[in-house]
């Protein structure tokens, strides 16, 4: 059945082109709606407890304003031991980021939150080791701006593929969407997975 409220079934509750892009190319149906909500951590908070509450919050915010709808959201952090790198301010702030992830391993946590229809809520983790990188190749990978509006100040599906030499786990957990988890949590929702072939 084709009603008006089907069109609108599903939201996605994020201003981030990466997650709009891979539910795109899995071929579901949604509209996007982004939620503004404070994400500076509680003092002391583990990263997948920090992900996991601002997922649900973005859901929840978007849910208030979807009456009927599946809200989907999702925020992704880095975490370097107990220090949390979210964005950088600047390009100071990134090239600090970079130098401190230079030769180390990391936790990349993305909480994935459905809320409106369907109540629930997880964290993923993906441990990601940088190269050695040296102070040459941090400034130029500051310079091409990519660090901007990336948790950890790298995007691992860009040019910052360079500096990574290992990853366990999810590696679209670390771009901001774990997609099998994902769909798992849109299946055991009900939402409809029906498949269209993308334009
Ligand atoms: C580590 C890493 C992060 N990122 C991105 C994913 C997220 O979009 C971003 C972290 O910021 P988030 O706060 O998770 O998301 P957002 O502000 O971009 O979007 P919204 O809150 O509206 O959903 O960093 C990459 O694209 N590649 C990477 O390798």
């Amino acid at each position: 059945m084709h009603t008006h409220a089907d069109q609108t079934l599903l939201v996605l509750a994020s201003g981030s082109p990466r997650r709009r892009d891979f539910l795109s190319q899995l071929g579901l149906t949604f509209t996007v709606s982004a939620a503004d909500i404070d994400e500076t951590p509680h003092p002391g908070e583990e990263a997948a407890a920090y992900v996991l509450r601002l997922a649900r919050e973005k859901a929840r915010v978007v849910a208030e304003r979807s009456p009927g709808a599946f809200v989907l959201a999702a925020d992704t952090t880095v975490a370097l031991g107990m220090t949390l790198l979210g964005k950088p301010q600047d390009p100071a702030e990134a090239r600090a980021m970079l130098t401190s992830l230079s030769g180390k391993t990391h936790d990349v946590y993305t909480g994935v939150a459905l809320a409106g229809r369907y109540d629930e809520a997880l964290a993923v983790h993906t441990r990601v080791t940088f190269r050695e990188l040296s102070a040459g190749e941090i400034d130029w990978y500051v310079g091409t701006g990519e660090p901007v509006d990336r948790a950890g100040a790298y995007a691992i599906q860009g040019k910052g593929g360079f500096l990574v030499a290992r990853i366990e786990g999810s590696p679209t957990n670390v771009v901001g969407l774990p997609l099998g988890e994902t769909l798992a949590l849109l299946t055991r929702a009900g939402v409809p997975l029906a498949w269209k072939p993308t334009p």
